[in-house]
C-alpha cells in the first residue's frame, strides 16, 4: 500500500498534543491529501507533524520554529522545492530536508543532495519507506546534536547518582519519580553537593532522553551575552554578531533546559524567561518573529531565593515557575556513608586519566575523611583525591596525602601562607585569598567587588579552585 491510499482517520487525535514528540517534523507539499497522509503516518509513530501546503507558508514555519527534519516537495503548485533549498537551508542549518518527488530521476536526486537535501523519497512510497527515512535522519540529527553538545560542554558526570544514606536515597527516589514528568525542578543545596549530577539524571530519567538537554551557567555569563545564550540573536543585531545563533532553547526543543546557579540570572531578564516559561515563546535578539520550543527547565542553585524575592532581587511569579518541585540536596557531611564509595570512583577515574595505578584508601585516611566536615563537599572530595591519587607514591593512600580543609603540609598559620613572599605557588595564594574574601562578604557580588574582578570570573575561579 502506497501512503496515498491510506485513509485518514477522523478518530486521530488533533496533532501538537504529546508534551515530547519523537521529533519535529514539517512537511511542504500542495497536495493536501498526501500531507494529510503524512501526518497521519508519522503522527501515530509518534512524530509531531507541521504541514504547509504552499513554499511561502512552509518557509514562515521553518524561520519561527525548530524543526528536525522536513519533507519537502519538489514542485509545489508553480514554485520549485529544489530552488528553495538553499534558502530553506539557511533559515533552519540544523533541519535535515528530505526531497519528495514524483520522478524517479537520478539527476533530481543528485541535484538536491548537492543543494544540501540529506536524502531523497520516491513518490509514491509506503508509510514504512516514509517512516524509514523520517527515522534515519532523526538518527543523524541526535547524534549531531549530542557531539556538538559534548563539544560544547566537555566531560560531565554521567553515571547516575545512588546513596547508602537514607535520606539521600529518597530524594533520589523521588527525583526519579518527578523526571518522568514535565514539571519544572528546582534542585537546592550547598555548593559541590551534586545539583548539576543530578540535573544530568533527571534529563536521562525522562522520557525527553533522547532529545538535547542544554546548560546555562547563569553567572559565567554577563547579561547581554546571556539572553543570546538563551534565545539566540539575529546576524548584524549586535557589534559582532556576525552570524544568527539560534540559541539553547532552540537546541534543546524537545528535551531539558538546565539554569545552573539561576539566582544569579539577571532581573532585567527575568520577564522573559518567565514570558518563555509560561507561553513556550520566544523571540531571537533582532528578530521579531515569535518562536516556540519546548523545553523542560531545571534549575538550580545554592542561594536564597525566598530571601532574594524579599530584597527584589528575584521575582516571585518566576521563582513559582521554576520551583513546581523543589529537591534539596543534603552536603557531604550529613550523607557520610556514601565518601568511600565516592572516593573510590574519584580514585578510579583519576588514576584512568593520569595513567597510575589505582590506590587504596588507608583506614587512617578514611578516618580522617569521616571526622572532616567538607564544606566544598563532593567536589572537594573529588580534587582531595585527585590531589593524592597524583601524589600517590605505593599502593595506598595515607592521611598524609589529604590535603584537608586549611593549610598545605608545611604551612601552618594560614595568615602565613597568604602573606607575600610566603613559600607557596600562585595558584594556592590565589585561591586561599579568594577563600578568604569569600567568607567574610555578605554576598558574591560583594566578593567580587573586592577582588576587583566581575562575578562571572569569580563563578569560574570558584568552580577551579573547588570553593
Ligand atoms: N554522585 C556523584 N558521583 C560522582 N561525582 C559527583 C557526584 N556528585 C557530584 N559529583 C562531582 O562533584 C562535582 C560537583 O558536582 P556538581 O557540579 O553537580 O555540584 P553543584 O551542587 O551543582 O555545585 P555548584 O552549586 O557549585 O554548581 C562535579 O565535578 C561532579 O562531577
Amino acid at each position: 500500500m502506497c501512503l496515498a491510499d491510506v485513509p485518514p482517520d477522523p478518530e486521530r487525535p488533533v496533532s501538537d498534543s504529546p508534551a515530547a514528540p519523537l521529533g519535529r517534523i514539517l512537511a511542504i507539499d500542495d497536495d493536501r491529501d498526501l500531507l494529510e497522509n503524512f501526518s497521519f503516518c508519522l503522527e501515530s509513530s509518534g512524530f509531531r507533524v507541521h504541514t504547509a501546503s504552499t513554499l511561502q507558508d512552509g518557509m514562515k514555519l521553518a524561520a519561527s520554529q525548530p524543526f528536525h527534519v522536513c519533507l519537502l516537495d519538489r514542485s509545489i503548485g508553480a514554485e520549485s522545492g529544489m530552488d528553495a533549498l538553499p534558502r530553506l537551508r539557511e533559515l533552519a542549518p540544523q533541519m535535515r530536508v528530505i526531497m519528495v518527488t514524483a520522478h524517479s530521476r537520478v539527476d533530481d536526486a543528485v541535484r538536491a543532495i548537492a543543494e544540501g537535501a540529506a536524502d531523497y523519497l520516491v513518490k509514491p512510497c509506503s508509510p514504512e519507506q516514509l517512516r524509514v527515512a523520517v527515522a534515519r535522519q532523526m538518527d543523524t540529527q541526535r547524534m549531531l546534536e549530542k557531539l556538538e553538545r559534548l563539544e560544547r560542554e566537555g566531560p560531565r558526570e554521567r553515571a547516575a547518582p545512588t546513596s547508602r544514606n537514607p535520606a539521600m536515597a529518597r530524594l533520589l527516589t523521588l527525583a526519579e519519580q518527578v523526571a518522568r514528568t514535565d514539571a519544572n525542578i528546582l534542585l537546592l543545596g550547598e555548593s559541590g553537593t551534586g545539583k548539576g549530577v543530578l540535573a544530568n539524571a533527571l534529563h536521562e530519567w525522562s522520557p525527553r532522553a533522547a532529545a538535547p538537554m542544554a546548560t546555562i551557567n547563569c553567572p559565567s555569563l554577563p547579561a547581554e551575552l546571556l539572553e543570546s545564550e538563551l534565545f539566540g540573536h539575529a546576524k548584524g543585531s549586535f557589534t559582532g554578531a556576525t552570524q544568527s545563533t539560534q540559541g539553547r532553547v532552540s537546541n534543546a526543543d524537545g528535551g531539558t533546559l538546565f539554569l545552573d546557579e539561576v539566582g544569579d540570572f539577571p532581573l532585567a531578564l527575568q520577564p522573559k524567561l518567565l514570558r518563555f516559561i509560561q507561553d513556550k515563546e520566544y523571540e531571537r535578539i533582532g528578530d521579531p518573529v515569535t518562536r516556540r520550543a519546548d523545553v523542560r527547565i531545571v534549575s538550580a542553585t545554592n542561594r536564597d531565593l525566598d530571601a532574594m524575592v524579599r530584597d527584589n532581587s528575584f521575582r516571585l511569579d518566576l521563582l513559582y515557575r521554576l520551583n513546581v518541585i523543589s529537591l534539596v540536596l543534603p552536603p557531604l557531611r550529613e550523607r557520610l556513608e556514601d565518601l568511600e564509595d565516592l572516593a573510590m570512583t574519584f580514585i578510579a577515574r583519576y588514576a584512568r586519566s593520569y595513567h597510575l595505578p589505582a590506590a587504596r584508601l588507608a583506614p587512617s585516611a578514611l578516618a580522617r575523611m569521616r571526622a572532616y566536615a567538607w564544606p566544598g563537599n563532593v567536589r572537594e572530595l573529588q580534587n582531595v583525591m585527585e590531589r593524592a591519587v597524583i601524589l600517590c607514591p605505593g599502593e595506598e593512600i595515607g592521611a598524609d596525602l589529604l590535603s584537608l580543609g586549611s593549610a598545605p603540609a608545611g604551612a601552618g598559620d594560614p595568615a602565613a601562607v597568604l602573606s607575600p613572599g610566603a613559600p607557596v605557588t600562585l595558584d594556592e595564594l590565589e585561591r586561599r585569598h579568594i577563600e578568604a574574601v569569600l567568607a567574610n562578604a555578605e554576598t558574591l557580588d560583594a566578593a567580587a567587588r573586592t577582588l576587583g574582578i566581575d562575578s562571572s570570573t569569580l563563578y569560574r575561579k570558584r568552580k577551579a579552585y573547588g570553593l
